[in-house]
């Protein structure tokens, strides 16, 4: 059934899981990760960028926000898991606004690269609208670094727990976006791996609402293998370890973004299916191939994080 991202986080809150929000830009991913999820009992967030949005309306933005909503309720209304709908990184009004009139779950209103009197102020905003049509809205403070499609920061700016107290009894968003060190991409880190757990331990005391992890792919080996062996070229990749990742749960994340590790297991699938299927060329086949390793990954992720079977 469709439902409100919110209903779904409040009880991972209530119970210290998280659910992973997988991004989608076509129809093969949302059934590769549905399959999933209704293979493991799971809650289910689906979200879109402004980009995946663009991309699916072919540079119309409303026809695009349609397009997912249409497509993810068509499937959503005949299942007995919650699945929810979310406009992710929405940093332009004519995208948000879009993704409301069309029915999205919940908005994300992504104003953190400016001062933090105007993020407050934008997102109030946003929440005063969204909340008017039964939508919830997402928020982030502080800066992730790391290039995805459009959504791209120079470098990461770490939240202020103080501020972020603040911030959501202001705007009164629904949940938040802390950024503790992770970044957008295959490339989070040049070194080690170091995220900000005293600085989430505070946010989330201080809060006491779901709280989102972005920049959450931890860039699986065995995947980034499989893709280089077939000729992509991913030298460097490294994502959030995965005993890191289970700490942030424990310490109170309850959505964590997923979007390089399906695209990742996608080309790795598809370059091995061409590879070895050279007189191939129905793209039901080469697709499926890509399917096929990304639902593996989307039920390893609801497993690790706790949301398989909590439908
Ligand atoms: O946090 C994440 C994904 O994190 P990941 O890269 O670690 O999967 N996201 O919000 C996904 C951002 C996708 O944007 P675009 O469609 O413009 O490329
Ligand atoms: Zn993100």
């Amino acid at each position: 059934m469709y439902v409100n991202t919110k209903d779904i986080l409040e009880k991972a809150s209530k119970e210290y899981y998280a659910v992973p929000a997988f991004n989608i830009n076509n129809m093969e991913f949302f059934h590769a990760i549905l399959e999933g999820a209704l293979e493991k009992r799971a809650p289910l967030i689906i979200e879109t960028s402004e980009g995946a949005i663009k991309y699916a309306g072919n540079g119309d933005i409303f026809k695009g926000a349609r397009y997912f909503v249409e497509l993810v309720r068509l499937f959503a209304d005949s299942v007995d898991i919650p699945i929810a709908l979310h406009l992710d990184h929405g940093k332009h009004f004519e995208y948000i606004i879009a993704a409301i009139k069309a029915g999205y779950s919940s908005v994300m209103i992504d104003a953190s690269e400016k001062p933090f009197e105007e993020n407050l102020k934008e997102t109030k905003e946003i929440v005063k609208i969204a909340h008017a049509a039964g939508v919830s809205v997402e928020a982030e403070l502080g800066q992730l670094a790391g290039v995805e499609d459009n959504v791209v920061a120079a470098e990461s700016v770490l939240v202020d727990p103080e501020q972020a107290k603040i911030f959501v009894e202001e705007t009164g968003v629904d949940f938040l976006a802390p950024a503790i060190g992770t970044s957008h991409g295959a490339f989070k880190f040049k070194g080690e791996a170091k995220l900000d757990f005293e600085r989430l331990k505070k946010v989330k005391e201080l809060t006491k609402i779901p709280l989102v992890l972005h920049g959450a792919s931890s860039v699986l080996p065995e995947y980034v293998k499989m893709a280089e062996e077939y000729g992509a070229d991913l030298g460097g990749a490294k994502g959030v370890p995965e005993d890191q990742l289970k700490k942030c749960v424990e310490l109170g994340i309850n959505k964590v973004n997923t979007d390089t590790d399906l695209r990742i297991a996608f080309i790795a699938g598809l370059r091995k299916f061409l590879k070895e299927n050279p007189k191939e060329f129905d793209p039901r086949h080469y697709l499926g191939a890509g399917k096929k390793l990304v639902k593996e990954v989307v039920m390893n992720r609801l497993e690790f994080l706790g949301a398989a079977g909590k439908a």
